[in-house]
């Protein structure tokens, strides 16, 4: 790595030739394979992209101008561009670099990112704020073709487009979202691509009429009927007409053509699209081939180019359940997001193409399609990313519940995700479903439990029902079967109610309770909308000690409404223990990791639970705990302040006790009877009566 180990900073980029910005390029890239194969990580799309990173470090100075990445998941090159390389082999580890840009990082990273779309509004923001405060800097939006298909991207582009705001766009163009990019937009690309460099075009047209007599007046004549002329001979850019300028295609391997445009974009001072033409999975001939397979990987061998065959999961098993319940009837039909390999789609997709509909990155239109769909006679099952749902919440509302129409939302990753972070955990779908009126929620544990629980959701129930299930794939629990809730293991001494895969942690705590001496009693909640909290009283009569374990935040989670009902019965609890992820941001890590920083692994289980029973209550959290704790904070944007303030650290915040947290000598305090529930008053929805399948089978 002769070039790229001299290179540490940008500003050591812009002394290099043209040989050596060539040859750096080739370590780079070299440099990424290498490290990516041991790590995992977003391998093609930086591949694509270090030519294009390159010459933006040539053009501008990050520490000083705004480069604000769509998703974040191409920003690796900037990374080792910006001081990063020797921490690359942490990339997307417990502790490690982040897998996508992060202010508290490094200073050249303006704004954090993980979910696409948002970049071009980000970056207006900040152009704006600016330019009212008459500071003199570039601000650059760098999103790809697959980001360019979600709806957030125009309504920026419209804003940005009449603004006269001095905002650079890049546009990478590869013709790739994960899979091949979809859509109208897409297909509008693709002919641009075709073209010749219209920016050169008109310069050229330009130079030719203002020779010519008489064609300088010919020229000012088109340039007035611009729009027509441009629509009739040379079929301009969408974005000219929204009030950008717009420069490209221009090819996205060559630093110097790209430097001059970027160049010229700075010195423009108005906003601009900037229309650059990349291959995904460049340099390496595996991931050129297959850049797809490539975009997301495990460690894999690099020299061989072979990535390990993933193992049955609870996407696979959703996949093949699909294709089964398309070919039993012909209404089921599979919406995507733009995720048709993640969620499992990729068979049915195959087979049932005419029932397969890939949206784009546009979850919210996802789901109002989803409605359109199920207001006339198909069955349309969305499946979804549990993270990237949350762009959906008010058409879960206004077009889907308030009309009780059947959407089966299967929501994938739900639970906590390894190495994409804070941005990709699936732990506030538990929360946002349960404000939903008519949601009903089903938390699979196995295979045979998600297929028979999707049958369900599609061919037996009514108006929307989810289905969550994890990234991973099944524990020690293999059962089948559909009720309200099951009872896994009896016991006398505390009830832990429980979902999902979390049912697997609760079992092994169990198992190791038992050998001192304390029995468990484990109900698993088939439904966590409704709630069974007949079963869960009718344990606790016995029990008279509640723990709820899940692997969701807090807020609107299964603990909040049980003890809230449990209180609401009247009945008098022993002790009572909500373990669940609290309300913060949670770091990367392998999932292990980060259930033990949470205190949802089995050992903390097991501590729990044991306190509990010996001493009534939650234990002061240990100075090791209050130290895991902290590492889960959020992120700041480095803002661009005057020279002394910049990227100043801000205080942090003090750490309040958590909610289930007695202090110390404070005696466990039991939960005083309700008053509605003695007076026979009102109960909330959920708690009115318990409810049966049926009932939930609507
Ligand atoms: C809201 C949202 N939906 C889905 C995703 C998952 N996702 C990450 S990258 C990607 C494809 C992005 O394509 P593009 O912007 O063209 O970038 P490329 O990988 O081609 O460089 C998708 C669908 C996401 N990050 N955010
Ligand atoms: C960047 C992004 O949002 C996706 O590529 C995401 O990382 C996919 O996650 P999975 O690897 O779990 O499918
Ligand atoms: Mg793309």
């Amino acid at each position: 790595m002769d070039i790229l180990d001299k290179v540490y900073l940008p500003t050591d980029i812009k002394k290099l030739n043209k040989s050596e910005l060539d040859a750096l390029c080739q370590e780079l890239r070299q440099f990424m394979i290498q490290s990516v194969s041991k790590t995992g990580g977003h391998l093609a799309s930086n591949l694509g992209i270090v030519e294009l990173t390159v010459a933006i470090h040539r053009v501008f100075d990050t520490a000083r101008d705004r480069l604000v990445f769509d998703v974040g998941h191409q920003s690796y090159v900037h990374k080792i561009l910006t001081g990063r390389m020797d921490r690359f082999n942490t990339l997307r580890q417990f502790g490690g670099l982040s897998g996508f840009p992060r202010p508290s990082e490094s200073m050249h990273d303006a704004f954090i990112a993980g979910h696409a779309s948002n970049s071009i509004s980000v970056a207006l923001g900040m152009a704006r704020s600016r330019t009212l405060t008459r500071r003199e800097y570039s601000v650059i939006a760098l999103i790809g073709d697959g980001a360019l298909t979600g709806g957030l991207a125009y309504e920026a582009l419209s804003d940005a487009g009449e603004s006269g705001e001095p905002l650079i766009i890049i546009l990478n163009d590869n013709g790739m979202s994960i899979t091949p990019n979809v859509g109208g937009i897409a297909k509008y690309l693709s002919r641009q691509r075709l073209k010749p460099s219209y920016a050169a075009f008109k310069k050229r047209y330009r130079r030719i009429m203002e020779k010519l007599p008489g064609g300088r007046h010919v020229y000012n004549f088109t340039h007035g009927i611009k729009s027509a002329f441009k629509e009739a001979l040379l079929h301009c850019s969408m974005f000219e007409e929204m009030g950008l300028q717009y420069a490209g295609p221009i090819d996205g391997h060559d630093i110097t053509k790209l430097a001059e445009a970027l160049s010229w974009a700075k010195s423009l001072g108005e906003p601009v699209l900037i229309h650059v033409i990349t291959q995904k999975g460049k340099g390496y001939s595996y991931s050129e081939a297959t850049p797809d397979v490539y975009h997301g990987v495990n460690p894999f061998d690099y020299k061989k180019g072979v990535i390990p065959v993933k193992s049955k999961c609870f996407s696979s098993v959703f996949g093949e359940e699909m294709v089964r319940l398309a070919h039993q009837d012909f209404r089921v039909c599979a919406v995507t997001a733009a995720m048709t390999g993640g969620t499992g789609l990729t068979d049915f997709a195959a087979k049932y193409p005419e029932r397969f509909y890939d949206v784009g990155i546009a979850e919210g239109h996802g789901a109002a399609m989803s409605a359109g769909m199920a207001s006339q006679v198909s069955i349309p099952v969305f499946a979804v990313y549990s993270t990237f749902l949350q762009r959906s919440y008010d058409m879960l509302l206004h077009d889907v519940a308030l009309q009780n129409l059947h959407v089966v939302f299967a929501i994938d990753r739900a639970g906590l995700v390894p190495g994409d972070g804070e941005t990709h955990q699936g732990i506030y779908d538990v929360g946002y479903l349960a404000t939903v009126p008519n949601m009903k929620v089903l938390c699979p544990a196995s295979y045979k439990e998600l297929r028979e629980m999707l049958r369900h959701a599609a061919l037996k129930m009514d108006g929307p029902v989810a289905v969550r299930y994890p990234k991973s794939g099944e524990g020690r629990y293999k059962d089948g079967g559909v009720k309200l809730s099951k009872l896994v293991a009896e016991g006398t001494d505390l009830t832990l109610v429980t979902y999902g895969v979390s049912v697997n942690t609760a079992l092994d705590a169990a198992d190791l309770l038992r050998g001192e001496g304390i029995s468990a009693e484990i109900i698993k909640l088939d439904f966590i909308k409704p709630i069974d909290y007949e079963a869960v009283n009718a344990s606790l009569q016995k029990t008279g000690r509640l723990l709820v374990l899940e692997e969701a935040a807090e807020s609107g989670a299964v603990g909040e409404k049980v003890a809230a009902h449990v209180a609401a019965s009247g009945i008098r609890l022993k002790g009572l223990r909500l373990l669940n992820l609290g309300c913060r941001f949670i770091p990367q890590g392998s999932v292990e990791e980060l259930r033990k920083m949470c205190g949802i692994d089995t050992l903390s289980v097991r501590a729990a639970a044991r306190d509990l029973v010996l001493r009534g209550g939650a234990p002061k959290p240990s100075p090791a705990e209050k130290k895991r704790r902290a590492v889960a904070g959020g992120d700041k944007p480095a803002k661009n302040k005057p020279a002394d303030d910049i990227f100043a650290e801000a205080p942090a915040e003090e750490e309040k006790p958590g909610k289930d947290e007695t202090p110390e000598d404070a005696p466990a305090e039991e939960p005083a009877p309700a008053e509605n529930a003695e007076q026979g008053g009102a109960a909330p929805e959920d708690t009115a009566a318990a409810p049966t399948v049926e009932d939930a089978a609507g």
